[in-house]
């Protein structure tokens, strides 16, 4: 097995983590394109660690144009097995308030406008995300939250949105009332079923900085409100990043939930159809199961 490695994808407000040993920004070449930014890499309390800011430092990339593909696949060829993300998200719970984090268990993916899979014509795969995090990952953000003095909910469903433009009144009733969500944000997916697809191990940290726009007493969604929080919450979350190398240890364990076998069972095209220039670039992301075509 492998050793740790974990791969932290941070959101609005987190563009570095402290701390790091041997620290270096690494420039890594993906065969799903250019990476959202070049990759923190170094070791914290004896476990390897890779940073990589979803939107690139500077804020550069929009929730729809951010490389998925090309940063999942990055994070795999750099070695890590633990993805967690940190993402600034809107509530639809009056007491999942603005502060508070929520370690999401399950999404509604309403992106549209996104490459969703590294599989497709030449290798056609279906993965399970019926339990799309890792629920051993989330037990250690949720524990590292706590231990911080976070405020942590375990468990909620997230509402992807294609965005830019946040919710109209109606969606954000919609989505509440009718759908049951917790939180919302435009991130989380197509990530995590990237993750799964390569067989990562992912967990979301989602950090409140609103209401959305269904609560009578908060108006609309304030973009300068959500950044006032933001920093706020992005301290708090380099915290919780630094308490999990301890938690997870170096020594890689098998996931006891199959996140790391996921493609298993997954792949349908007859070996001899597939496409040598999807298989080669899948080398990485499904390496184990296809055999590497490259070192
Ligand atoms: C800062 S408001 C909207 C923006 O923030 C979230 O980004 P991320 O998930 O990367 O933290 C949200 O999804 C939107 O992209
Ligand atoms: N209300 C909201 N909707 C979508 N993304 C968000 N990110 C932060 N707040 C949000």
């Amino acid at each position: 097995m492998n050793d740790t490695m974990i791969g932290v994808i941070g959101g609005s407000g987190v563009y570095e983590i402290d701390g790091l040993e041997n620290a270096e920004w690494r420039e890594v070449s993906s065969a799903f394109g250019t990476p959202s930014d070049a990759i923190l890499t170094g070791t914290l309390g004896g476990v390897a660690m890779a940073f990589l800011p979803r939107h690139g430092r500077g804020h550069v990339l929009s929730p729809s144009s951010a490389p998925y593909r090309a940063n999942i696949d990055a994070l795999k060829r750099l070695g890590v097995t633990d993805v967690i993300s940190v993402s600034a998200c809107g509530s639809f719970r009056e007491a999942m308030a603005p502060g508070d984090f929520v370690v999401v268990d399950q999404f509604i993916d309403r992106t549209v406008a996104r490459e969703s899979s590294f599989f497709g014509a030449g290798c056609v795969a279906h993965v399970s995300v019926a339990h799309p995090t890792c629920d051993r990952l989330g037990t250690a953000c949720a524990e590292a939250a706590e231990a911080q003095g976070i405020n942590v909910h375990r468990g909620g469903t997230y509402l992807a949105m294609e965005g830019p433009q946040f919710s109209t009144l109606a969606e954000s009733r919609m989505y509440r009332d009718a759908w049951g969500c917790d939180v919302i944000g435009m991130t989380n997916m197509p990530e995590a079923k990237l993750a799964r697809e390569a067989e990562l191990c992912y967990a979301s940290v989602a950090m409140i900085t609103d209401y959305d726009s269904w609560h009578p007493d908060h108006g609309e969604v304030d973009v300068t409100e959500i950044i006032r929080v933001l920093f706020g919450n992005a301290d708090k979350a380099r915290g919780l990043v630094a308490r999990l190398p301890g938690l997870l240890g170096a020594a890689r364990q098998v996931c006891p939930h199959g996140c790391d076998r996921a493609l298993d069972h997954a792949i349908l095209t007859a070996p001899e159809k597939r496409d040598p220039a999807l298989i080669a670039r899948l080398d990485a992301v499904a390496g184990r199961v296809l055999g590497r075509t490259s070192s």
